[in-house]
C-alpha cells in the first residue's frame, strides 16, 4: 500500500515507475558513491508499506492506501560509509490458479531487475502469503539468473501470535531453502526488530557492491548529482578578502 502522506516519496502512476531519488541530505553535503537499492516484495495485506516506513520513520501509521508503488530516499552510514540508500515499495504479487506461477505487473518486474537486494514479506497470519514466498523467489531468480542474490525473508505480524498461520520453524526452514536469514518482526510495535531486519540486508548489498555502484554492474542508468557551489565557503572567502582589502586600503 501507498502512504498516504508522502512528502517524501516518488510514485508512479505512468511508465516512469522508477525515478531519481529526492535528495534528502543537502546538496552541498557529501554525497555518496554507493547506491544501495532495494526492493520489498510480497502477496497483499502482508505489511510492506509498514515495514518500509516503519524502518524510514520509526513509526507505525496503520492506514495506508492501496498502493501503486513509491521509490523512498535516504542517506544511512554502513560499516562508517556515507550510502545512499533506496527502497522501492510494489503493488502486490498473487499466486496463479495452479499456484505455481506468479501475477506480478511489469513494473514489479523492473523493480526486480533494478534493485540489488530483496525483503521477500508474508504475514504470519496468513499461510497462502507464505505460499507466495517460493515462487516469487523463482521469479526473481529469473530476472537475476546469475549470481548471489541478497535477500531477507521477513514474517511480519508478529504481534499477532493468537492469529498465527506460519510456525516460525517454518519460516526459518523456507529462509534457509532461498539461501537468506529470516526475521519474525511486527511493523506494528516493534521498531528495532524492523530496523535489525533492514539493516542486514542493506549490509549485504552495500559489501556485495564492494567499492563500486549497483547501477554500473547491470550497466544501468546513473544520473550524476550536479555540482553546486558551497555558498557559505565562497561566502565566507569573499568576507575574507573584503577585509583584507579593507585593511589594505587603511594602512596606505
Ligand atoms: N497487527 C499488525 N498489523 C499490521 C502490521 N503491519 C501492517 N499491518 C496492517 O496490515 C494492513 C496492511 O498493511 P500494508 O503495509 O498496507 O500492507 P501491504 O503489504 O503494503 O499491502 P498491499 O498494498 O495490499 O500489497 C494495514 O491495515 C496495516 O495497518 C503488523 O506488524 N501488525
Amino acid at each position: 500500500m501507498r502512504l498516504i502522506d508522502q512528502t517524501r516519496t516518488m510514485t508512479s502512476g505512468s511508465s516512469n515507475f522508477l525515478l531519481v531519488p529526492i535528495p534528502e541530505y543537502p546538496v552541498l553535503d557529501c554525497v555518496p558513491t554507493k547506491n544501495v537499492k532495494i526492493v520489498v516484495l510480497g502477496a497483499s495485506n502482508v505489511g510492506k508499506t509498514a515495514l518500509i516506513v516503519r524502518f524510514l520513520t520509526k513509526r507505525f501509521i496503520g492506514d495506508y492506501e492501496a498502493n501503486t508503488g513509491a521509490l523512498y530516499s535516504r542517506k544511512i552510514s554502513l560499516d562508517g560509509e556515507q550510502v545512499s540508500l533506496q527502497v522501492q515499495d510494489t503493488p502486490c504479487v498473487s499466486l496463479q490458479d495452479d499456484a505455481e506461477g506468479l501475477y506480478c505487473q511489469e513494473q514489479i518486474n523492473r523493480s526486480i531487475y533494478w534493485a540489488d537486494g530483496y525483503v521477500l514479506v508474508f504475514s504470519i497470519t496468513d499461510l497462502h502469503s507464505y505460499h507466495t514466498i517460493q515462487p516469487l523467489y523463482q521469479h526473481v531468480r529469473r530476472i537475476h539468473p546469475s549470481g548471489n542474490i541478497p535477500i531477507i525473508l521477513v514474517g511480519n505480524k508478529s504481534d499477532l501470535l493468537r492469529a498465527r498461520q506460519v510456525p516460525a520453524h517454518e519460516g526459518e526452514a523456507l529462509a534457509a531453502e532461498l539461501g537468506g536469514p529470516y526475521f519474525e518482526a511486527s511493523a506494528r510495535e516493534n521498531h528495532e526488530g524492523v530496523r535489525a531486519a533492514f539493516m542486514h540486508l542493506c549490509q549485504e548489498v552495500s559489501r556485495a557492491l564492494g567499492g563500486g555502484n549497483g547501477e554500473k554492474r547491470k550497466g544501468g542508468l546513473h544520473l550524476a548529482r550536479p555540482k553546486s557551489p558551497n555558498m557559505q565557503e565562497l561566502k565566507r572567502r569573499f568576507r575574507q578578502v573584503l577585509s583584507s582589502k579593507v585593511k589594505s586600503a587603511t594602512a596606505l
